[in-house]
C-alpha cells in the first residue's frame, strides 16, 4: 500500500504529514513571552532543542526575535548572531528538520545555508526580498497570518469575519508564493493565533480551523502558552499553561492541523498518541 499522505522535503529531511506532527520551539532570545532568556546562549539552545527531540519533537523551530505583542524587533546582525550557531549545532546533532522562524530574507538565506530545512515566516513572505529568497532556497515555507505588526497588533484588532478574512489572506499569499515559483507542495498555512487577534478571534479560528484545510495545503497551529490560554484558564504565568495548551492543540489536530508548534513537547506528544489511538478504532458496523 503506497503512503499517499503529504510530506515536506526539508532540504533532504522528510517530514511526513501522515499524522499531526509536533514542532518544538527553540527561542534564542532574551525576551520571548514564555521562555525568554532560558536558552539565550547557543549551547543552552542546542541542548534544549536536543531535549525536545528526545521528548518526541518531529521538527524544531529556531527563532532569534521575539514577536510577542509590543516587541520592537531585532536588527538582522543580532538575529543572525543568535540563530546561526544554534541551527548549525542542531543540524549536525539532531536528525529532525530544523525550521527558521524569521521574516528577514537575509536570515532565511543564512539559516538554510547553515542547515535549516524550512522557513517559518510570521509575515507570510511579505517583507521585501522574502518571496524571491524563499523561492530560490527551495525549502518548505510556513505562511502565517498577522494583522499589523507585533509592536501594535493587539491594539483593538477588528474583523467582520475573522475566519473568512484569515482564509482569504492565506489564499492570497499562497497565490503570491506560487507566482514567485514556490509550488503548493512546499507551502504550509497558519492562522497566527494571537497575532492581531483577541480571545474571541482566536477561539473562532480554533473552532473553525477545518475551514483552512480547504486551502489545500497543510495547516500549522501555534497556540502554545499564549494569552488566550491564560484568559481561559486564569493561568497568568505562561509556563503554567501546559494543560490548556495541550487541549488547544489536540482540538487543532482534530480540526485538521498537521503541525502544532509547542513549547511542551512531551505532554503534547502523549496527548496526540491517546487521541490517535482512539481515532484509529474502527467505527462499529451498523447493519
Ligand atoms: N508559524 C508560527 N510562528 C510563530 N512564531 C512565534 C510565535 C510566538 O510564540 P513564541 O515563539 O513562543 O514567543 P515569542 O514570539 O515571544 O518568542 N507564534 C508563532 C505561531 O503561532 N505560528
Amino acid at each position: 500500500m503506497f503512503d499517499t499522505s503529504p510530506r515536506l522535503d526539508c532540504a533532504g529531511r522528510l517530514l511526513r504529514l501522515d499524522r499531526t506532527r509536533v514542532m518544538g520551539i527553540v527561542n534564542v532570545t532574551p525576551d520571548s513571552f514564555s521562555d525568554g532568556g532560558e536558552h539565550a546562549s547557543a549551547e543552552a539552545a542546542i541542548a534544549h532543542g536536543l531535549r525536545l527531540v528526545e521528548e518526541g519533537a518531529d521538527l524544531l523551530d529556531v527563532g532569534g526575535e521575539s514577536t510577542r505583542p509590543g516587541s520592537q524587533g531585532v536588527p538582522v546582525e543580532e538575529e543572525l548572531r543568535r540563530v546561526i550557531p544554534v541551527i548549525e549545532g542542531l543540524a549536525a546533532r539532531a536528525a529532525v528538520p530544523i525550521s527558521i522562524d524569521t521574516s528577514k530574507p537575509e536570515v532565511m538565506r543564512a539559516a538554510v545555508a547553515a542547515g535549516a530545512g524550512m522557513i517559518n515566516d510570521i509575515c507570510a513572505l511579505e517583507r521585501e526580498g522574502a518571496l524571491d529568497a524563499a523561492a530560490a532556497l527551495g525549502v518548505p515555507v510556513v505562511l502565517m497570518h498577522m494583522r499589523g505588526e507585533p509592536r501594535s497588533m493587539q491594539e483593538a484588532p477588528h474583523y467582520d469575519d475573522v475566519v473568512a478574512e484569515v482564509h482569504r489572506y492565506l489564499a492570497d499569499r499562497i497565490f503570491a508564493a506560487e507566482l514567485a515559483g514556490i509550488p503548493r507542495a512546499r507551502l504550509v498555512v497558519d492562522p497566527g493565533f494571537g497575532f492581531g487577534k483577541d480571545n474571541d478571534h482566536n477561539l473562532a479560528l480554533l473552532a473553525q480551523l477545518e475551514r483552512l484545510t480547504e486551502l489545500g495545503v497543510p495547516v500549522l497551529a501555534g497556540i502554545s502558552r499564549k494569552r488566550t490560554i491564560g484568559a481561559l484558564t486564569g493561568r497568568d504565568v505562561p509556563a503554567e499553561r501546559v494543560a490548556g495548551s495541550v487541549a488547544a492543540h489536540l482540538l487543532a489536530a482534530q480540526r485538521g492541523a498537521r503541525i502544532v508548534r509547542v513549547h511542551d513537547v512531551a505532554a503534547t506528544v502523549d496527548a496526540l498518541k491517546v487521541w490517535e489511538a482512539v481515532a484509529a478504532v474502527p467505527a462499529p458496523r451498523r447493519d
